[in-house]
C-alpha cells in the first residue's frame, strides 16, 4: 500500500507564522506530496500564509477566509473550496482562543463570556468545520484536531483552555462516532509546550520548557515538524484503523504523575 498523499488535498485551517503547528503539519502533508488549502481567521494572516506557502517548491495552494465563530462563514468557504477543487481528503484545525485574563489566575473567576468564547472557538468549531467538510471527502478522509495535557489534568494557568479542550477531545470522539460510516475519521494530537504565537498567551512559558527538558523522558521539548509527521500519520492511509484516538507528541511528559 503507498503511504504518500500525491493526488490528495487536504485543508489547514491555523496557520499564523513560521512558528505555527498548523505550518508544521503543512510542511509535512507538503513533502509527502499532498496539494494544499490554507485558510485564516482574519485579513491580517491572509499575507503571512500566502508568503509562507510560497516557499513550498511545487505547491499550487489556495487560500481562503474562514471566521469559524460565523456559521454563515464556514459553509460559504467550504462551498467556495467544494466549487474550485470537488474533492478533499482531510482537515488540520488547529484552532483555538481565549480572553488573555483567563488564562492566568484563579480559574474559578472565569467569566461566562470568556468560558463561552474559549468553548465557542476552541471547541466548537471543530463540530462547524466537520459537519461542512465531511461531504467534501467524497473517498472518505481524516480530521485531525490541536489539544493538550491540561485538558486531561490540571496545568497551572491553563485554566478555561483546558475546560475547553476537554470539550474538544470529547467533541473529536463523538464526531468520530459519526462520521466513521462517511468513511471519515477524526483525531487528535496532544502537543507537548512549543514557543508558538499562541503560547505567548499562556503562563511563564520558560519554567514550563524547562521544566520539559529536565523532567520529560526524552529529556527536550518537541518540535512543529515533529507533530506535522504525526499528523502525516493520522491523515495517511498508515492510520486507516485508527479513530477518535489522542496521540500524544509531548516527549512522553504526559506519562509522568
Ligand atoms: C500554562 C500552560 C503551559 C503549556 C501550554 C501549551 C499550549 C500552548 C499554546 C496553546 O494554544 C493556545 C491557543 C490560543 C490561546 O489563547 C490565546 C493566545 C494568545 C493570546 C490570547 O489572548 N489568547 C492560548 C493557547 C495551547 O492550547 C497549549
Amino acid at each position: 500500500m503507498n503511504f504518500s498523499l500525491e493526488g490528495r488535498t487536504y485543508v489547514i485551517m491555523g496557520v499564523a507564522n513560521k512558528r505555527s503547528i498548523a505550518w508544521g503539519i503543512a510542511t509535512s502533508l507538503h513533502a509527502a506530496g499532498a496539494r494544499l488549502i490554507f485558510t485564516y481567521a482574519n485579513e491580517r494572516f491572509e499575507k503571512p500564509v500566502r508568503d509562507l506557502a510560497a516557499t513550498l517548491d511545487g505547491q499550487d495552494a489556495l487560500f481562503y477566509q474562514c471566521d469559524v465563530t460565523s456559521d454563515e462563514a464556514v459553509q460559504t468557504t467550504f462551498d467556495q473550496i467544494k466549487e474550485d477543487v470537488g474533492t478533499i481528503h482531510g482537515l488540520a484545525h488547529c484552532i483555538a482562543f481565549a480572553q488573555k485574563e483567563d488564562l492566568k489566575g484563579d480559574f474559578v473567576d472565569t467569566s461566562r463570556d470568556g468560558y463561552l468564547l474559549a468553548h465557542n472557538i476552541s471547541a466548537y468549531s471543530l463540530v462547524a468545520v466537520s459537519r461542512a467538510a465531511q461531504p467534501l471527502m467524497t473517498e472518505g478522509g481524516g480530521i485531525v484536531t490541536l489539544t493538550y495535557l491540561g485538558g486531561e489534568r490540571v496545568v497551572k494557568n491553563y485554566n478555561v483552555m483546558g475546560v475547553a479542550k476537554a470539550s474538544l477531545d470529547a467533541t473529536m470522539k463523538y464526531l468520530a462516532n459519526d462520521l466513521g460510516q462517511h468513511g471519515v475519521r477524526v483525531n487528535a494530537i496532544s502537543a507537548g509546550p512549543i514557543r508558538t504565537l499562541s503560547a505567548k498567551g499562556v503562563g511563564d512559558f520558560n519554567a514550563i520548557l524547562k521544566n520539559i527538558e529536565e523532567k520529560a523522558p526524552l529529556r527536550r521539548t518537541v518540535t512543529q515538524e515533529e507533530v506535522g509527521d504525526t499528523a502525516y500519520y493520522l491523515l495517511s492511509n498508515l492510520s486507516r484503523g485508527v479513530t477518535g484516538e489522542i496521540i500524544h507528541v509531548d516527549s512522553g511528559y504526559s506519562i509522568l504523575g
